[in-house]
């Protein structure tokens, strides 16, 4: 018999996670790679684009001093289903709010949660709706795009920035005819731009690459409508997903300079739903969108694969209103 690792399954724009409580740090086993891409395969384990590892700030044995230093109780171990780790995830610190609300170890209507990106602070909205400061994007060149994305025998000129994780940013609508335009509802299928670029099974390529030493997240974004834009994004360490919150950050960054704006809130619809962002006068992107919890289990792991067993089925699947696990 393997080891028994408890988890709750949640998502924010069906961006997913396997969410695993480790509060005093003596599990940290489960974020080694092999055993995260276990977790996360969707053919033989629980299935998620990534893993989040909930841990007391306090027992972070590589961040000592951090849980003073920041004044947040709960610390982000965020891994991507590969198994490599990442700064930040703006769907996923959502659905860790979600889960320390909904579980008692947060009160609200604002937490502190600290990441490998820094300290953020997150305000619980009506709705199941949280709001995440989401720091400063800082752009890689200056400012300038300088960076070429290539896939499938197309290129793009990328505006490459950090939320503080890598995007590249291409706007692949230049031609101004990407379908929905004006639709409050569009959906992402349905701007032809996007459909257009088939199923992102490649991988993109970035030139230069030591724009990114450390790899990169890469958003197609298209203009849907004023203050508002669509997007499909693929992530580092993932492959395509149905949505990224810094990466719906770092898009709403490039599209403001390119509409010589800081104002307004911008909408973007990524194929998971819809996000919100806005950037204060300091330059604070403020991203705001829904977060969700739902199955929770236990699984032994071992060596071959992960197995999945649930100690309560239907029709008590979801964590909202559980006990703390
Ligand atoms: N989905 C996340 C980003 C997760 C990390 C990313 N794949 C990376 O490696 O930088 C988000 O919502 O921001």
């Amino acid at each position: 018999m393997g080891a028994q690792v408890e988890f709750v399954k949640g998502h924010g724009t069906q961006n997913d996670f396997v969410l695993v409580p480790d509060p005093d740090g003596v599990s940290d086993g489960v974020v080694d790679p092999p055993t995260v891409r276990m977790i996360t395969d969707r053919h033989s384990g629980i299935g998620a684009d990534g893993l989040i590892r909930v841990v007391r700030t306090a027992a972070v044995a590589e961040m000592p001093g951090l849980a003073e230093e920041s004044g947040a109780e709960w610390f982000m171990d965020y891994r991507n289903a590969d198994g490599s780790v990442a700064e930040m995830c703006g769907n996923g610190i959502r659905v860790l709010a979600r889960y320390l609300l909904d579980h008692g170890h947060a009160a609200g209507p604002t937490m502190r949660i600290a990441t490998r990106g820094g300290v953020r602070v997150v305000h619980v909205e009506p709705e199941g709706q949280f709001t995440v400061e989401m720091g400063r994007a800082v752009p890689l060149t200056g400012g300038s795009v300088e960076a070429t994305i290539g896939l499938d025998g197309r290129s793009w000129p990328a505006t490459a920035v950090t939320v503080p994780n890598p995007h590249a940013v291409v706007f692949v609508d230049e031609g101004g005819d990407a379908a929905g335009i004006g639709d409050e509802h569009v959906r992402v299928d349905d701007v032809r731009a996007l459909a257009e670029l088939g199923m992102l099974t490649s991988v993109p390529t970035v030139r230069p690459r030591d724009v990114f030493p450390d790899g990169a997240n890469v958003e197609f974004v298209a203009r849907v409508g004023e203050r508002h834009i669509a997007l499909r994004v693929w992530e580092r360490g993932v492959g395509e997903t149905r949505s990224c919150g810094t990466g719906v950050c770092a898009a709403a960054w490039a599209a403001m300079r390119r509409d010589g704006t800081r104002e307004g809130t911008y909408t973007v619809q990524v194929p998971g739903g819809q996000l919100r962002v806005t950037e204060r006068p300091d330059g604070e992107l403020m991203l705001t969108g829904p977060a969700e919890l739902g199955v929770r289990g236990t699984v032994t792991l071992d060596a071959r694969f992960v197995r999945k067993t649930y100690p309560d089925p239907a029709p008590d699947r979801t964590a909202r209103s559980s006990p703390a696990l």
